[in-house]
Formats: C-alpha cells, sequence, structure tokens
C-alpha cells in the first residue's frame, strides 16, 4: 500500500476519460461543487454529462455514478477492483492507522474485522439479544415525552439522546457511570459528525501539506483525536479493571460489544489501537444515521397524514393484541417497513455512499477508469430517479415497496441505502431493528402535532450535509399521548 493516496497523473496517459464538467488549474472541477449541496450538484451535473461522469476533485481524479446500470457495473462487475476505501491521512490520525473496518484497506485485518462484526458485533442474535437494553432506552424518551406532552419538544435532540443511549448500551454495557459515559459518547460523535465536511475537503489536496496547517486543519484534527482517544481510553479502562464482567451488564443476557473486543485482545487476535477503532467505528456509524433517519420519517410522515395514520394503525393493532412492542413483532409490520424504505430511498444517510477507490485500471462503458480513481456513488439521485420510480419519484409513497421485491440488501441497485458489494454495511440488521423499535413506540403511543403556525405544507424540510444528511432545523412537534388499548375499549 501506498503511504498516501494518489495524486493525479497527467492527462494524456488517462486514457478516454468519461465526460465530466471543465476543470480549472490546481482546483480541477471542485469549484463546481462550492455552494451547494454535492448529491444534488452531482444530479444536476450528471443530468448533462451523464451517468459516469469525471471530476477532478482538487488532486483527486474521481468517477460519479449516478445510475443503477452504473452502479452494478462499479459495485458487483467490477466490486473487486473497487473495494478499497481512499487512504486518507486523517483517517490515519483519527482511526488508529486506520485499523476501524470503514477506512481499513481490504486485506486480512479487514477480513478480520469484517467476520467480527458479521458473528460477533452486528448480527441478527446480537441484535436480539440487546432488545432488553434497547426496550429501557425507548422506554425512557416515552416517560419523557409522556411529561411533556401537549407542548412543542424537539424531537431531534430527543432522537439523539436515545439513540446514543442505545448505542452506548449495546456498545459498553450498562454502568455505574452510564450517564457520564452517555455525555461523552455523544461529545466523540458530535466532533467527528461537525467536522466530517472540512475534513474531507482538506484531503483533496493530499500533497499541500502547507495548507493543512495554515487552516488549522492538523491542529484541529489533533485536538479532536486526543479528546476521543481520552473517551476510549477511560471507557476501556474502566471495563478493564472488572475482574468478572456480569452477564446482565451487556443487558438480556448478552455481552456488550467492548467486551467482545476486549476478549480477542486477550486472545492476541486485535490490538488495543485496533479495539479503539473498531469502538470509534460503533459510535459514529450507529449513532448517526438512524436518528436522522427516524426524524425524516417522522417529518415525512406529518406532511402525509394518510401515511402516519396508516402506520399507527398497523403498529397499534400489533400492539393491543401482543401487548408489547419489540423485535417479535416487526415481521408483523409491513406497512412500517415500508415507510423505512422510502425514507431511506428520498433521505439515505449517506446520499453519496462512502468514497471506494480503484486498485486497477479498468474499463466501464468504454471509458478507462485509472488505478487510484476515486469512486462516488450518489445514492440519493439513483433513488429519486423517474426511471425506477417513475413520475411519484420525488414523492414519499410507502405503498410502492408493498408486495414489491426491492429490498436495501445491495442486490437491486435502484435502492442501495447500504451500499453493495464488499463493503456494504455490517450494521444493516442493527441499524434497522433500532429505527423500528424507536418509530413503533412514537407512532404507537402518541399522535403527532405541528407547533402553531405550521402545517404539513410549510414544515421546513431544509437539508444539511455533515456526516449525514440530516435537516438544517431540528423537528419541532407536539406529541399528544394515545393509550392504545384503553382508546380501543372507548
Ligand atoms: C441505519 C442506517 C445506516 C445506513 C443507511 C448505513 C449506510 C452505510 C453505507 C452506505 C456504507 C458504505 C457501504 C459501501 O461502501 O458499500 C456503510 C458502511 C459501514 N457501516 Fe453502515 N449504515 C447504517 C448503520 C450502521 C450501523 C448502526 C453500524 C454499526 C453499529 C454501521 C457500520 C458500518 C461499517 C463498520 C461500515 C464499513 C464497512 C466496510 O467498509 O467494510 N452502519 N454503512
Amino acid at each position: 500500500m501506498s503511504s498516501g493516496r494518489k495524486v493525479s497523473n497527467s492527462s494524456s496517459k488517462l486514457g478516454r476519460l468519461p465526460p465530466g464538467p471543465w476543470r480549472v488549474p490546481l482546483i480541477g472541477s471542485f469549484h463546481h461543487l462550492v455552494g451547494h449541496l454535492p448529491h444534488r450538484r452531482l444530479r444536476e451535473l450528471s443530468q448533462r454529462y451523464g451517468p459516469l461522469m469525471y471530476l477532478q476533485l482538487g488532486q483527486i481524479p474521481t468517477i460519479v455514478v449516478s445510475s443503477a446500470e452504473m452502479a452494478k457495473e462499479v459495485l458487483k462487475t467490477h466490486d473487486v477492483v473497487f473495494a478499497h476505501r481512499p487512504r486518507l491521512p486523517v483517517s490515519e490520525i483519527v482511526f488508529y492507522g486506520p485499523s476501524d473496518i470503514v477506512f481499513s484497506p481490504v486485506g486480512h485485518h479487514w477480513k478480520l474485522l469484517r467476520k467480527i462484526a458479521s458473528q460477533e458485533l452486528l448480527n441478527a442474535t446480537r441484535v436480539r439479544s440487546l432488545q432488553a437494553v434497547w426496550e429501557k432506552e425507548v422506554s425512557s424518551l416515552m416517560n419523557t415525552l409522556s411529561m411533556e406532552a401537549g407542548s412543542c419538544v424537539n424531537l431531534s435532540e430527543k432522537l439523539f439522546v436515545t439513540i446514543c443511549g442505545i448505542s452506548s448500551k449495546s456498545t459498553f454495557g450498562k454502568k455505574q457511570n452510564y450517564k457520564g459515559q452517555l455525555e461523552e459518547i455523544m461529545l466523540v460523535s458530535e466532533l467527528i459528525s461537525n467536522s466530517a465536511t472540512e475534513l474531507y475537503v482538506s484531503e483533496l489536496f493530499p500533497s499541500w501539506k502547507w495548507l493543512h496547517i495554515i487552516t488549522g486543519v492538523s491542529g484541529r484534527t489533533r485536538e479532536m483525536c486526543r479528546k476521543i482517544d481520552l473517551v476510549l481510553q477511560n471507557i476501556i479502562v474502566g471495563e478493564e479493571s472488572k475482574d468478572v464482567i456480569k452477564e446482565e451488564e451487556g443487558g438480556g443476557g448478552g455481552e456488550c460489544l467492548l467486551k467482545t473486543l476486549l476478549n480477542m485482545k486477550d486472545q492476541g487476535d486485535l490490538t488495543i489501537n485496533q479495539v479503539k477503532a473498531v469502538i470509534l467505528d460503533m459510535i459514529t456509524a450507529g449513532t448517526d444515521a438512524p436518528p436522522t433517519l427516524i426524524e425524516w420519517a417522522m417529518a415525512e410522515m406529518i406532511r402525509s397524514p394518510k401515511v402516519m395514520k396508516k402506520a399507527q394503525e398497523e403498529v397499534r393493532q400489533v400492539y393491543r393484541s401482543k401487548g408489547y412492542i419489540n423485535e417479535t413483532i416487526f415481521d408483523e409490520l409491513e406497512y412500517l417497513k415500508a415507510v423505512i424504505k422510502e425514507t431511506l430511498r428520498l433521505h439515505p444517510p449517506p446520499p453519496l455512499m462512502a468514497p471506494r477507490e480503484s486498485t486497477q485500471t479498468c474499463e466501464i462503458n468504454g471509458y478507462t477508469i485509472q488505478s487510484g480513481t476515486q469512486l462516488l456513488v450518489n445514492v440519493w439521485a439513483i433513488g429519486r430517479d423517474p426511471k425506477y420510480w417513475g413520475t411519484s419519484a420525488e414523492e414519499f409513497l410507502p405503498e410502492r415497496f408493498l408486495n414489491s421485491p426491492i429490498d436495501y440488501k445491495g442486490f437491486n441497485f435502484e435502492f442501495i441505502p447500504f451500499g453493495s458489494g464488499k463493503r456494504v454495511c455490517p450494521g444493516m440488521s442493527f441499524g434497522v431493528a433500532s429505527v423500528e423499535i424507536v418509530l413503533a413506540n412514537l407512532l404507537c403511543h402518541f399522535d403527532w402535532e405541528l407547533p402553531g403556525g405550521t402545517t404539513p405544507e410549510t414544515l421546513d424540510m431544509t437539508e444539511y450535509m455533515s456526516s449525514t444528511l440530516g435537516r438544517k432545523n431540528n423537528l419541532i412537534l407536539i406529541p399528544i399521548s394515545y393509550n392504545p388499548i384503553s382508546s380501543s375499549i372507548n
């Protein structure tokens, strides 16, 4: 592996490049994106230059894919060529090497981590074992909302706290210093999320080391890493100082993720920095996407009262017959699942799939893609393309997923919010289950109203890009308590 990201070659050696917008010296095509949300601007450009487009982003040769057909080419036909992530100097600092799952190059270490993630950390059995922990967090959210029923609540903030709680307890177990730990996890998540764009842009000019210094990025990154490392170190020392980790501390009889990783460290499979790196992945990925997704789902449903009513009726009916909401009933919540898929289609948390990089030169659609080219897949644009989704592509219509074989597992290339191929998201079941349990409870126990002066038509849906595609402004709603049992008797 080279020591850093490849800087583009001179154009004469590049073969036939895909079409793309005009470039200027030094910054290439970067000026086309300045001041725009990247996924929206890249869709506009792809409408002019095609679904396989070439951009020179600073010093980084980049192809942007914006159709299901091209996505299949890069993620299935040429999956091996594009299985790497770009080696960002910043990820080396933040993710210990990098030695996490997201940024590690394909190789023995990455394969071992993927195996650990699928067999030990994020699989369906693990999700089931964590249900008791999750239910406690959700029930605490329900209690807070009940106490504030009838008044405006900042749902965005409350969801972030709940999902951080779920992620924290799943990762570290339930500890005595839990409250302090939750705050620390929230801090780590916010630090990484807030600096994501700045860090990415700083990587577009890898050979301009002075740029990182004069803009202060280097200093800020190191300071952020110092804080994050301190949090992780404290948590690990706390865990290791216990002689015996009682089963119930993991909640519901399952061990916490950290304990599993530390056991692997003791067996010599992982180093302490590798444990920290994986934990950091779990915190960032686990606390970023799920709350954003729930916020968008609630916002879309409040704008479509018929959808909200149908989803509420379904979950309340199942609740009446079972008397509880947990993962065992999710198979019966067909409409809620369709709501989640439709939210993932319109608001994929990473609108551009985490970047990949080619490790060999290859031919796609008659064009030459050089080794070392960054790949961006515009999942957001593909999910809104009328070619696959018809004239209602921009509308929120969960019905389109009822009785439809289209799923997000990475085989239907018109719908790939979790990516596809070798690098497909290993946290898919974990993430969806956490979204399902929170949404099902919000819909079952409350009716929802907009604050005075806001109507479904005027609800602000402006996007904001950080590490995920979130809402620019917090979602403020009024919960009205609803008792599904007594309301059905009346
Ligand atoms: C619920 C919403 C989530 C969405 C929409 C999502 C989406 C994605 C996407 C698009 C990728 C890149 C896939 C690719 O390159 O093909 C990814 C990778 C990844 N995700 Fe997720 N994710 C979610 C939740 C989670 C959760 C909860 C975790 C863990 C707790 C997680 C852990 C990871 C990891 C470790 C990778 C890197 C995989 C690799 O590079 O080998 N994700 N995710």
